[in-house]
Protein backbone atom coordinates (compact mmCIF):
# COMPACT_ATOMS: atom_id res chain seq x y z
CA UNK A 1 0.00 0.00 0.00
CA UNK A 2 1.37 3.68 -0.84
CA UNK A 3 0.53 6.61 0.92
CA UNK A 4 1.21 10.26 0.14
CA UNK A 5 0.66 13.18 2.46
CA UNK A 6 -1.30 16.24 1.17
CA UNK A 7 -0.63 18.99 3.36
CA UNK A 8 -2.71 21.68 2.91
CA UNK A 9 -4.80 24.02 5.47
CA UNK A 10 -6.60 20.86 6.73
CA UNK A 11 -4.04 18.12 5.79
CA UNK A 12 -5.02 14.28 4.91
CA UNK A 13 -3.45 11.18 3.49
CA UNK A 14 -4.09 9.35 0.03
CA UNK A 15 -3.82 5.45 0.14
CA UNK A 16 -3.28 4.05 -3.12
CA UNK A 17 -3.54 0.32 -3.68
CA UNK A 18 -5.10 -2.76 -4.42
CA UNK A 19 -7.22 -3.39 -1.11
CA UNK A 20 -7.41 -0.20 -0.12
CA UNK A 21 -10.76 0.70 1.40
CA UNK A 22 -10.05 -1.89 4.60
CA UNK A 23 -8.40 1.27 5.73
CA UNK A 24 -11.34 3.10 6.27
CA UNK A 25 -11.84 0.94 9.23
CA UNK A 26 -8.52 0.64 9.71
CA UNK A 27 -7.39 4.09 9.39
CA UNK A 28 -10.66 5.94 10.12
CA UNK A 29 -12.54 3.87 12.45
CA UNK A 30 -12.18 6.63 14.54
CA UNK A 31 -13.93 9.00 12.73
CA UNK A 32 -16.78 6.88 11.10
CA UNK A 33 -17.01 4.84 14.12
CA UNK A 34 -17.98 8.56 16.21
CA UNK A 35 -20.18 9.80 13.18
CA UNK A 36 -24.16 9.86 13.70
CA UNK A 37 -24.63 8.49 10.54
CA UNK A 38 -22.62 7.38 7.63
CA UNK A 39 -23.69 7.85 4.31
CA UNK A 40 -22.68 6.98 0.84
CA UNK A 41 -23.08 8.62 -2.27
CA UNK A 42 -22.51 6.81 -5.09
CA UNK A 43 -22.54 6.59 -8.72
CA UNK A 44 -25.27 4.38 -9.63
CA UNK A 45 -23.39 1.99 -12.38
CA UNK A 46 -20.49 2.06 -9.80
CA UNK A 47 -22.60 0.76 -7.40
CA UNK A 48 -24.02 -1.84 -9.28
CA UNK A 49 -20.21 -3.19 -9.75
CA UNK A 50 -18.66 -2.46 -6.88
CA UNK A 51 -21.07 -1.51 -3.57
CA UNK A 52 -20.60 -5.04 -1.80
CA UNK A 53 -17.46 -4.50 -1.90
CA UNK A 54 -17.24 -1.19 0.13
CA UNK A 55 -20.26 -2.09 2.19
CA UNK A 56 -18.62 -5.37 3.26
CA UNK A 57 -15.52 -2.79 4.32
CA UNK A 58 -18.11 -0.81 6.29
CA UNK A 59 -19.59 -3.33 8.27
CA UNK A 60 -20.93 -2.64 12.16
CA UNK A 61 -21.11 0.93 10.63
CA UNK A 62 -24.64 0.31 9.02
CA UNK A 63 -24.00 3.34 6.22
CA UNK A 64 -26.86 4.77 4.41
CA UNK A 65 -26.53 4.52 0.29
CA UNK A 66 -27.81 7.14 -2.03
CA UNK A 67 -27.21 6.27 -5.96
CA UNK A 68 -26.68 9.21 -7.89
CA UNK A 69 -26.86 9.01 -11.88
CA UNK A 70 -23.47 8.03 -13.38
CA UNK A 71 -21.46 10.13 -14.84
CA UNK A 72 -21.20 13.85 -15.26
CA UNK A 73 -25.06 13.72 -15.19
CA UNK A 74 -24.59 13.58 -11.08
CA UNK A 75 -23.17 17.60 -11.19
CA UNK A 76 -26.47 18.77 -11.32
CA UNK A 77 -28.71 21.20 -9.12
CA UNK A 78 -31.30 18.45 -8.76
CA UNK A 79 -28.69 15.70 -7.84
CA UNK A 80 -27.15 18.10 -5.65
CA UNK A 81 -30.41 18.68 -3.92
CA UNK A 82 -31.36 15.28 -3.66
CA UNK A 83 -28.50 14.53 -1.63
CA UNK A 84 -29.38 17.19 0.91
CA UNK A 85 -33.28 15.90 1.07
CA UNK A 86 -31.40 12.39 1.55
CA UNK A 87 -29.43 13.79 4.07
CA UNK A 88 -32.11 15.79 5.90
CA UNK A 89 -34.42 12.72 5.66
CA UNK A 90 -31.93 10.62 7.24
CA UNK A 91 -31.65 13.19 10.02
CA UNK A 92 -28.16 13.46 9.68
CA UNK A 93 -26.56 16.12 11.98
CA UNK A 94 -23.31 18.37 11.24
CA UNK A 95 -22.02 14.61 12.96
CA UNK A 96 -22.40 12.89 9.67
CA UNK A 97 -19.28 11.47 7.80
CA UNK A 98 -20.30 11.70 3.80
CA UNK A 99 -18.14 8.79 1.66
CA UNK A 100 -17.92 9.81 -2.52
CA UNK A 101 -17.89 6.40 -3.58
CA UNK A 102 -17.34 6.70 -7.92
CA UNK A 103 -15.78 8.75 -10.49
CA UNK A 104 -14.73 12.39 -10.30
CA UNK A 105 -18.14 13.69 -10.83
CA UNK A 106 -19.40 12.00 -7.94
CA UNK A 107 -16.72 13.43 -5.97
CA UNK A 108 -17.18 16.72 -6.89
CA UNK A 109 -20.79 16.49 -6.52
CA UNK A 110 -20.62 14.63 -2.80
CA UNK A 111 -17.52 17.20 -2.25
CA UNK A 112 -19.74 19.95 -2.30
CA UNK A 113 -22.61 18.38 -0.89
CA UNK A 114 -20.37 17.60 2.23
CA UNK A 115 -19.00 21.76 1.74
CA UNK A 116 -22.44 22.80 1.96
CA UNK A 117 -24.84 20.51 4.34
CA UNK A 118 -25.36 22.40 7.38
CA UNK A 119 -22.19 24.78 6.39
CA UNK A 120 -20.10 21.75 6.77
CA UNK A 121 -19.68 17.53 7.16
CA UNK A 122 -16.38 15.64 6.93
CA UNK A 123 -16.41 13.79 3.88
CA UNK A 124 -13.71 10.98 2.11
CA UNK A 125 -13.08 10.51 -0.77
CA UNK A 126 -13.30 6.66 -2.22
CA UNK A 127 -12.62 7.03 -6.14
CA UNK A 128 -13.20 4.14 -8.68
CA UNK A 129 -11.74 5.86 -12.09
CA UNK A 130 -8.32 6.54 -13.07
CA UNK A 131 -9.78 10.02 -13.45
CA UNK A 132 -10.48 10.79 -9.92
CA UNK A 133 -6.34 10.28 -9.21
CA UNK A 134 -6.67 13.96 -10.18
CA UNK A 135 -10.21 15.06 -9.00
CA UNK A 136 -10.54 13.40 -5.47
CA UNK A 137 -7.24 15.00 -4.49
CA UNK A 138 -6.92 18.75 -3.91
CA UNK A 139 -10.39 20.42 -3.01
CA UNK A 140 -12.30 21.24 -5.55
CA UNK A 141 -15.38 20.46 -5.39
CA UNK A 142 -18.58 21.44 -8.23
CA UNK A 143 -21.41 20.96 -9.80
CA UNK A 144 -22.36 22.28 -13.35
CA UNK A 145 -24.16 25.19 -15.07
CA UNK A 146 -25.18 24.77 -18.39
CA UNK A 147 -23.71 27.79 -19.27
CA UNK A 148 -20.19 26.86 -17.36
CA UNK A 149 -18.45 23.63 -16.44
CA UNK A 150 -17.62 23.44 -12.53
CA UNK A 151 -18.98 27.12 -12.31
CA UNK A 152 -21.00 26.26 -8.56
CA UNK A 153 -18.55 24.61 -6.21
CA UNK A 154 -16.05 25.24 -3.32
CA UNK A 155 -12.60 24.73 -1.69
CA UNK A 156 -13.35 21.69 0.82
CA UNK A 157 -10.75 18.81 1.45
CA UNK A 158 -11.30 15.42 2.23
CA UNK A 159 -10.54 13.97 5.30
CA UNK A 160 -8.99 11.22 3.20
CA UNK A 161 -8.57 9.85 -0.36
CA UNK A 162 -8.57 6.19 -0.30
CA UNK A 163 -7.96 5.01 -3.78
CA UNK A 164 -8.56 1.18 -4.31
CA UNK A 165 -6.84 -0.24 -7.45
CA UNK A 166 -9.06 -3.12 -7.52
CA UNK A 167 -11.80 -0.49 -8.54
CA UNK A 168 -10.30 -0.11 -11.87
CA UNK A 169 -10.72 -3.36 -13.31
CA UNK A 170 -13.28 -2.97 -14.82
CA UNK A 171 -13.30 0.83 -16.21
CA UNK A 172 -15.01 0.64 -19.64
CA UNK A 173 -12.68 1.90 -22.84
CA UNK A 174 -13.80 5.84 -22.90
CA UNK A 175 -13.28 5.76 -19.01
CA UNK A 176 -9.46 4.48 -19.48
CA UNK A 177 -8.82 6.90 -22.45
CA UNK A 178 -10.89 9.62 -19.89
CA UNK A 179 -8.38 9.05 -17.01
CA UNK A 180 -5.20 8.84 -19.12
CA UNK A 181 -5.70 11.99 -20.59
CA UNK A 182 -5.03 13.41 -16.93
CA UNK A 183 -2.29 11.19 -16.47
CA UNK A 184 -0.49 12.93 -19.33
CA UNK A 185 -1.81 16.17 -18.31
CA UNK A 186 0.08 15.70 -15.16
CA UNK A 187 3.26 14.91 -16.89
CA UNK A 188 3.15 17.68 -19.61
CA UNK A 189 3.23 20.26 -16.79
CA UNK A 190 6.09 18.48 -15.02
CA UNK A 191 8.22 16.10 -16.44
CA UNK A 192 9.69 15.33 -19.80
CA UNK A 193 10.86 11.52 -18.99
CA UNK A 194 7.56 10.79 -18.29
CA UNK A 195 5.93 11.91 -20.81
CA UNK A 196 8.33 10.36 -23.09
CA UNK A 197 6.90 7.05 -21.33
CA UNK A 198 3.71 7.52 -21.26
CA UNK A 199 3.69 8.25 -25.24
CA UNK A 200 5.92 5.54 -25.76
CA UNK A 201 3.60 2.60 -25.05
CA UNK A 202 1.94 1.22 -27.97
CA UNK A 203 -1.47 1.66 -26.87
CA UNK A 204 -3.48 2.40 -23.55
CA UNK A 205 -3.71 -1.54 -23.09
CA UNK A 206 0.00 -1.76 -22.98
CA UNK A 207 0.09 -0.43 -19.56
CA UNK A 208 0.20 -3.01 -17.21
CA UNK A 209 -1.73 -2.51 -13.86
CA UNK A 210 1.45 -2.07 -11.83
CA UNK A 211 2.82 0.42 -13.85
CA UNK A 212 -0.79 2.27 -13.82
CA UNK A 213 -0.20 2.43 -10.32
CA UNK A 214 3.42 3.82 -10.61
CA UNK A 215 1.70 6.49 -12.96
CA UNK A 216 -1.28 7.31 -10.67
CA UNK A 217 0.69 7.65 -7.57
CA UNK A 218 3.13 10.51 -9.57
CA UNK A 219 0.54 12.24 -11.17
CA UNK A 220 -0.93 12.31 -7.41
CA UNK A 221 2.66 13.82 -6.19
CA UNK A 222 2.58 15.91 -9.32
CA UNK A 223 -1.03 17.61 -7.90
CA UNK A 224 0.00 17.60 -4.12
CA UNK A 225 2.88 19.97 -4.60
CA UNK A 226 0.97 21.99 -6.80
CA UNK A 227 -2.16 22.24 -4.24
CA UNK A 228 -0.02 22.27 -1.42
CA UNK A 229 1.56 25.38 -2.44
CA UNK A 230 -1.46 27.11 -4.18
CA UNK A 231 -4.49 25.58 -2.18
CA UNK A 232 -6.92 28.18 -3.65
CA UNK A 233 -5.40 28.60 -7.09
CA UNK A 234 -4.41 32.47 -6.68
CA UNK A 235 -1.24 30.83 -8.92
CA UNK A 236 0.26 28.38 -9.76
CA UNK A 237 -2.55 25.78 -9.18
CA UNK A 238 -3.83 27.11 -12.60
CA UNK A 239 -1.29 25.29 -14.61
CA UNK A 240 -3.31 22.04 -13.07
CA UNK A 241 -5.89 23.31 -15.71
CA UNK A 242 -3.39 22.85 -18.82
CA UNK A 243 -6.14 21.94 -21.76
CA UNK A 244 -9.25 22.72 -19.81
CA UNK A 245 -9.79 25.84 -21.10
CA UNK A 246 -11.23 24.13 -24.49
CA UNK A 247 -11.95 21.07 -22.65
CA UNK A 248 -14.79 22.79 -20.63
CA UNK A 249 -16.19 24.77 -23.39
CA UNK A 250 -16.64 21.57 -25.32
CA UNK A 251 -18.27 20.09 -22.68
CA UNK A 252 -20.35 22.93 -21.69
CA UNK A 253 -21.33 23.18 -25.53
CA UNK A 254 -22.08 19.54 -26.20
CA UNK A 255 -24.02 19.36 -23.16
CA UNK A 256 -22.28 17.38 -20.21
CA UNK A 257 -21.93 13.81 -20.49
CA UNK A 258 -21.28 13.75 -24.02
CA UNK A 259 -18.02 13.19 -24.23
CA UNK A 260 -15.82 12.00 -21.08
CA UNK A 261 -13.99 14.36 -19.56
CA UNK A 262 -10.57 13.23 -20.06
CA UNK A 263 -11.34 13.23 -23.94
CA UNK A 264 -12.52 16.48 -23.90
CA UNK A 265 -9.29 17.34 -21.73
CA UNK A 266 -6.91 16.16 -25.01
CA UNK A 267 -8.87 17.87 -27.31
CA UNK A 268 -7.97 21.03 -25.18
CA UNK A 269 -4.00 19.66 -24.84
CA UNK A 270 -4.08 19.81 -28.15
CA UNK A 271 -5.28 23.41 -28.68
CA UNK A 272 -2.67 24.45 -26.04
CA UNK A 273 0.09 23.37 -27.73
CA UNK A 274 -0.53 24.49 -31.13
CA UNK A 275 -1.08 27.81 -28.94
CA UNK A 276 2.05 27.34 -27.85
CA UNK A 277 3.97 26.43 -30.90
CA UNK A 278 4.94 23.63 -29.20
CA UNK A 279 7.12 20.99 -30.89
CA UNK A 280 5.54 18.62 -28.71
CA UNK A 281 1.98 18.79 -30.85
CA UNK A 282 2.80 16.30 -33.52
CA UNK A 283 3.63 13.34 -31.26
CA UNK A 284 0.87 13.98 -29.05
CA UNK A 285 -1.78 13.71 -31.79
CA UNK A 286 -0.16 10.79 -32.86
CA UNK A 287 -0.47 9.15 -29.86
CA UNK A 288 -4.18 10.55 -29.64
CA UNK A 289 -5.33 9.15 -32.93
CA UNK A 290 -3.45 5.36 -32.14
CA UNK A 291 -5.65 5.87 -28.77
CA UNK A 292 -8.76 6.81 -30.42
CA UNK A 293 -9.43 10.20 -28.82
CA UNK A 294 -11.87 11.68 -30.74
CA UNK A 295 -9.84 14.15 -32.20
CA UNK A 296 -12.54 14.10 -35.55
CA UNK A 297 -15.07 15.80 -33.31
CA UNK A 298 -13.44 19.27 -33.43
CA UNK A 299 -15.01 19.71 -37.10
CA UNK A 300 -18.18 20.33 -36.10
CA UNK A 301 -17.09 22.77 -33.09
CA UNK A 302 -16.99 25.72 -34.76
CA UNK A 303 -14.97 28.62 -32.49
CA UNK A 304 -17.58 30.99 -32.44
CA UNK A 305 -19.60 28.63 -30.47
CA UNK A 306 -17.05 27.84 -27.93
CA UNK A 307 -15.97 31.18 -27.66
CA UNK A 308 -18.33 32.37 -24.87
CA UNK A 309 -17.92 29.15 -22.56
CA UNK A 310 -14.05 29.92 -22.83
CA UNK A 311 -14.52 33.54 -22.30
CA UNK A 312 -16.33 32.36 -18.96
CA UNK A 313 -13.19 30.15 -18.10
CA UNK A 314 -12.57 30.44 -14.31
CA UNK A 315 -8.69 31.76 -15.39
CA UNK A 316 -10.11 34.11 -18.03
CA UNK A 317 -11.26 37.91 -16.62
CA UNK A 318 -13.96 39.81 -18.25
CA UNK A 319 -11.79 41.08 -21.07
CA UNK A 320 -9.30 38.37 -21.54
CA UNK A 321 -8.79 34.73 -22.39
CA UNK A 322 -6.75 33.39 -20.39
CA UNK A 323 -4.94 29.96 -21.45
CA UNK A 324 -2.24 27.60 -19.92
CA UNK A 325 0.81 27.38 -22.24
CA UNK A 326 4.12 25.07 -22.06
CA UNK A 327 7.31 26.76 -22.75
CA UNK A 328 8.97 23.06 -23.17
CA UNK A 329 7.53 20.07 -21.44
CA UNK A 330 7.67 21.11 -17.15
CA UNK A 331 7.48 24.37 -18.22
CA UNK A 332 4.02 25.46 -18.22
CA UNK A 333 2.48 29.29 -18.21
CA UNK A 334 -0.27 31.30 -17.95
CA UNK A 335 -1.19 33.94 -21.60
CA UNK A 336 -3.23 36.27 -22.29
CA UNK A 337 -4.84 35.64 -25.80
CA UNK A 338 -6.24 37.84 -27.93
CA UNK A 339 -9.10 36.40 -29.83
CA UNK A 340 -7.85 36.43 -33.55
CA UNK A 341 -5.03 34.72 -32.37
CA UNK A 342 -7.31 32.23 -30.67
CA UNK A 343 -9.55 31.51 -33.30
CA UNK A 344 -6.47 31.62 -35.93
CA UNK A 345 -4.73 28.67 -33.75
CA UNK A 346 -8.11 26.69 -33.56
CA UNK A 347 -8.46 26.79 -37.49
CA UNK A 348 -4.71 25.57 -37.88
CA UNK A 349 -5.35 23.11 -35.44
CA UNK A 350 -8.45 21.79 -36.94
CA UNK A 351 -6.74 21.75 -40.18
CA UNK A 352 -3.67 19.79 -38.75
CA UNK A 353 -6.24 17.37 -37.71
CA UNK A 354 -8.52 16.88 -40.93
CA UNK A 355 -4.94 16.13 -43.07
CA UNK A 356 -3.55 13.49 -40.49
CA UNK A 357 -7.43 11.35 -39.89
O1 LIG B 1 -7.27 20.69 -9.33
C1 LIG B 1 -7.17 21.59 -10.14
O2 LIG B 1 -6.85 22.74 -9.82
C2 LIG B 1 -7.45 21.35 -11.56
O3 LIG B 1 -7.57 22.28 -12.34
C3 LIG B 1 -7.56 19.93 -12.00
C4 LIG B 1 -8.45 19.71 -13.20
O4 LIG B 1 -7.91 18.60 -13.89
C5 LIG B 1 -9.87 19.37 -12.82
O5 LIG B 1 -10.61 18.97 -13.96
C6 LIG B 1 -10.60 20.48 -12.11
O6 LIG B 1 -11.79 20.03 -11.58
C7 LIG B 1 -10.92 21.65 -13.00
O7 LIG B 1 -11.25 22.70 -12.18
P1 LIG B 1 -11.85 24.08 -12.68
O8 LIG B 1 -11.53 25.02 -11.59
O9 LIG B 1 -11.20 24.45 -13.97
O10 LIG B 1 -13.29 23.86 -12.84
Amino acid sequence: MRELRVETEHPYTVHIGQGAVKLLTERYGDLLGAADRVVVIADSQVAELHLDKLLDALKGLEPKVLRVPAGEQAKSVESFMDCHSFLLSENCSRNTVILAFGGGAVGDLSGFVASTFMRGVPFIQVPTTILAHDSAVGGKTAINHPLGKNMVGTFYQPRAVVYDGDFLETLPENEIRSGMAEVVKHAFISNEGWLDQLLAYDSLEAVSGEELEGHLEKGIAVKAAIVEEDEFEGGVRKFLNFGHTLAHAIEAHLGYGRMTHGEAVVLGMAYALELSSSPELPRFLNWAKVNQYPLERLKDMPFEELLPYMKKDKKSTAASLNFVLLGAVGQPYIETIPEQRAQAAYDTLRKTIKEMI
